[in-house]
């Protein structure tokens, strides 16, 4: 690698407290020992990488910043014993994209400890179709499945259009449960029927607040991402002994509960959380997602830009506008 080179990357800057984005040349910085530099083929589009790109010091502290929490790519120049130039490989979450600089760029530089190797079953688009969002989708549907068979009854998806809920939905149908989907946009009701929702709830029904602390019990579990009052009212309607996971926050980070579900039904909520979702159990869910997982639908539907589109798709999902999963291709 020539020192002098610099690489392209989609920067975020602090100006008087606003971010600003644009695609700027990095200077390659000197590799660690244990860090990997590895060519970035793809990326893509997380909502996280959204939060960091307007300023949420809950992700990204300190600016400029590179976002992006998913690359998958090859090895160029390697200071590990586990893995050698030419290896290709998938980096996702960790402190990837957050203050580490991430996937939005041609180079990433990471330590060795947050890279695993390219399942066989899997190209790099398609690795990255799947990406963060499909990592915990499989975590959610795994520790749902300890709990909850198909047989128990169905399974209710919230934020059921984007990237985690629809891969939700997916990997559900592959395991033979029913899948009730929560959504706003009536026009993807036919999108979300292809991938597997056998009934569709619009969100509009879904999110009315009750102060009731149970409501009929209808749902053997859910995968909540949004937060707030639907995950209140998923909680609320889930039957005894049925289990609730828990990942995000596009509608609210509060929850308004009573302990009654938990106490009088026996309900289980998880949380989910893939940045810190150790290596043993990520390679397990990879490989799951490579082989009896895998559906080639979404990464049909799955939109491709290149950096210069990320600031108009980043406005869409922060608006919730957008539709399953938007890959971020650096191959030129
Ligand atoms: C792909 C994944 C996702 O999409 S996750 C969902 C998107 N992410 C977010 O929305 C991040 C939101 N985070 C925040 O808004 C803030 O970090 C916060 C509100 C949760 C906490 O901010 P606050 O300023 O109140 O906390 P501190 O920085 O003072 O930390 C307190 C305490 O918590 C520990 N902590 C902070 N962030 C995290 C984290 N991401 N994971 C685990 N632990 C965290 C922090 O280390 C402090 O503990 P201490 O023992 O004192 O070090
Ligand atoms: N805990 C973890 O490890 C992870 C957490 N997440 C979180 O999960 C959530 C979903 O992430 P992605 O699937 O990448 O995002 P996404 O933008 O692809 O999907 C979000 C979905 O929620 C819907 N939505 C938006 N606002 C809503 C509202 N107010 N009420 C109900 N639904 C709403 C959108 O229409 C969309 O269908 C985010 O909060 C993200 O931060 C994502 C990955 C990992």
């Amino acid at each position: 690698m020539n020192k002098q080179s610099k690489y392209k990357a989609f920067r975020v800057e602090e100006k008087d407290g606003n971010y600003i984005s644009s695609i700027k040349e990095i200077p390659f910085t000197p590799l660690e020992k244990g860090e990997l530099l590895i060519k970035v083929h793809y990326s893509s589009l997380n909502y996280k990488d959204a939060l960091s790109s307007i300023g949420n010091k809950g992700v990204t502290r300190n600016y400029p910043h590179t976002p992006g929490v998913d690359a998958a790519g090859t090895i160029v120049s390697s200071e590990s014993n586990k893995f050698k130039v030419s290896d290709q490989v998938i980096v996702t979450s960790y402190d990837l994209g957050m203050n580490t600089d991430g996937g939005f760029a041609q180079y990433v530089k990471v330590p060795e400890d947050w890279v695993v190797k390219l399942p066989e079953n899997l190209t790099m688009k398609e690795a990255m179709t799947i990406g963060t969002a499909g990592l915990t989708a499989g975590m959610s549907v795994l520790r749902l499945s300890e709990i909850v068979k198909p047989e128990d009854g169905p399974i209710i998806v919230s934020g059921a259009t984007g990237g985690v809920g629809s891969l939700s939905i997916t990997i559900l149908k592959k395991l033979g449960y029913k899948t009730v989907a929560i959504t706003s946009k009536e026009t993807e009701i036919e999108f979300l029927k292809k991938l597997g929702a056998d009934e569709i709830v619009l969100r509009k029904d879904f999110e009315k607040m009750d102060k009731k602390p149970l409501l009929k019990s209808r749902f053997a579990g859910g995968i909540d991402t949004v937060g707030g009052v639907i995950l209140e009212n998923i909680i609320k309607s889930t039957h005894p002994m049925g289990v609730v996971t828990c990942c995000g926050n596009v509608a609210s980070p509060k929850l308004d509960l009573t302990v009654f579900p938990f106490i009088l039904r026996g309900v289980t909520l998880i949380g989910i959380d893939s940045q810190n979702y150790p290596m043993t159990y990520r390679e397990k869910v990879w490989n799951k997602l490579s082989k009896e997982w895998k559906n080639d639908q979404l990464t049909e539907a799955a939109d491709e830009i290149s950096l210069n589109e990320l600031n108009e798709k980043i406005a869409l999902i922060l608006k919730g506008k957008l539709k399953g999963r938007t890959l971020v291709t650096l191959e030129v």
